[in-house]
């Protein structure tokens, strides 16, 4: 397995020479990098330390809701996500790969001189180009429920049914009327959730499929199951046969391990007391929390660079540290797509896998990443689909 994003993979070298937790400099910037279960767990449980580090300003013309919001406006804005319909798939991942870069070159932090570059050029017209692309949207909406509103009847807008399943871009341009939001704010915050929960459930579904094309018997097991649960009957799943999947399940746990996003950052506002060695991590430094290598440490990983689903039998999951495995970050910062993340990727693998055999050329021993917000196959998803025989 190949990780093409020099700046993960140089920390990560650093961090098993070094071992968590470590200290490095990014210009004359303290960051402490952690990748070890006990200072993850100190790190995450602390509510005081919430707000995510300075590196993450440089997404602030393009996302800007919840992703960049300090760590006490954050329940607020969860309150706008209960219900959340996603409706177009949107890569950003050429804006992804620029923001790396900027942060690696301290030379390029300031706005000034990176918006003089060929690269902040670029970033910007990406930029540019996909929130008039959301704002397009935003209004094309807004104009349904106007003509919408007027044809519907008072009980009809009063019903507590309606609230509950209302499109979560509905939910949004109230809030956005309530909090008086400008349309350019408006359309950062909704920018957020196309980015957060279409590219990363999109990933991991495609990287899941790819997995199991290439492993025949986990896929005869995985479809055995479904069998099972479904029979002969082509209806769609429902939450009770999602939860039914403990195969599945342990694909998609297996898939979000490895393919989560590596790494994660936050500015220390108090001292965090680490448990390992006494030590802390100081009130202005950055601290790294490195979930790629946290995901691969052989202390809590069989087989920590193959795709093994069997990490998630019951009987391994209950001998590894809680704060071992951390796809979906912890805390009050949890993502807050998880469950629906896990369920849409549950949807889309069985309704696939139960109408087709899915095999996949690439080379499990031979993996390239790189990285968007997740970190993606470099060499794409390539998959053959082949119907299956209905009694099969
Ligand atoms: C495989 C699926 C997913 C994975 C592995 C994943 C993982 C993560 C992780 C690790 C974070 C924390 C990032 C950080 O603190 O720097 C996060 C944050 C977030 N996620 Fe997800 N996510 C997934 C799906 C989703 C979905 C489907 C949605 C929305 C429907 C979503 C919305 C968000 C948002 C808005 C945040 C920012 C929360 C904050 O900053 O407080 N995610 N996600």
């Amino acid at each position: 397995m190949k990780i093409r994003i020099k700046l993960i993979a140089t920390v990560s070298e650093l961090e098993k020479k070094y071992n968590s937790p470590c200290r490095f400099w990014l210009g004359t910037h303290l960051v402490i990098g952690v990748a070890d279960a006990d200072s993850m767990e100190a790190v995450l449980r602390s509510s005081e330390n919430m707000d995510k580090s300075q590196h993450h300003t440089f997404f602030s013309d393009f996302i800007g809701g919840v992703f960049l919001a300090e760590g006490r406006h954050v329940r607020k804005h969860y309150f706008t996500f209960l219900i959340q319909l996603l409706w177009k798939f949107l890569s950003f991942f050429r804006i992804a790969e620029i923001t790396m870069e900027r942060s690696s070159k301290v030379w390029l932090h300031p706005n000034i001189v990176f918006n003089n570059t060929l690269l902040g050029n670029r970033k910007n017209e990406l930029a540019a180009s996909i929130l008039n692309f959301v704002k397009s949207v935003i209004k094309t909406r807004r104009d349904i429920k106007t003509n919408e509103k007027q044809g519907i009847s008072e009980a009809e807008v009063k019903s507590p049914y309606k609230k509950f399943v209302r499109p979560y871009l509905d939910s949004m341009l109230d809030y956005a009327e309530e909090e008086k939001l400008t349309e350019d704010r408006l359309a950062l915050e909704v920018n957020d959730l196309m980015v957060a929960g279409s590219d990363t459930s999109a990933v991991a579904s495609s990287h899941a499929l790819v997995m199991l094309g290439m492993d025949e018997e986990l896929q005869d097991r995985v479809y055995a199951e479904l069998r099972e649960i479904f029979g002969d009957s082509d209806r769609p799943a429902t939450l009770e046969d999602l939860a039914m999947m403990t195969q599945l399940e342990m694909v998609v746990k297996e898939t979000v391990r490895i393919t989560c996003p590596p790494h994660m950052a936050r500015t220390v506002e108090r001292d965090i007391i680490l448990p390992a060695k006494d030590r802390i991590i100081p009130t202005g430094a950055t601290v790294y929390m490195l979930l790629y290598n946290l995901h691969r440490n052989p202390k809590y990983w069989s087989h920590p660079h193959e795709f093994h689903p069997d990490h998630f039998l019951p009987e391994y999951e209950a001998t590894r540290p809680k704060f071992s495995y951390l796809p979906f970050s912890y805390g009050l910062r949890i993502c807050p797509g998880y469950k629906y993340g896990v369920y849409s990727i549950k949807t889309v693998l069985s309704t696939v896998l139960r109408k087709f055999k899915v095999k996949s050329n690439l080379d499990k021993n031979n993996l390239n990443f790189r990285l968007s917000i997740m970190l993606e196959l470099a060499d794409g998803y390539p998959v053959s689909l082949e119907p299956r025989v209905p009694s099969e």
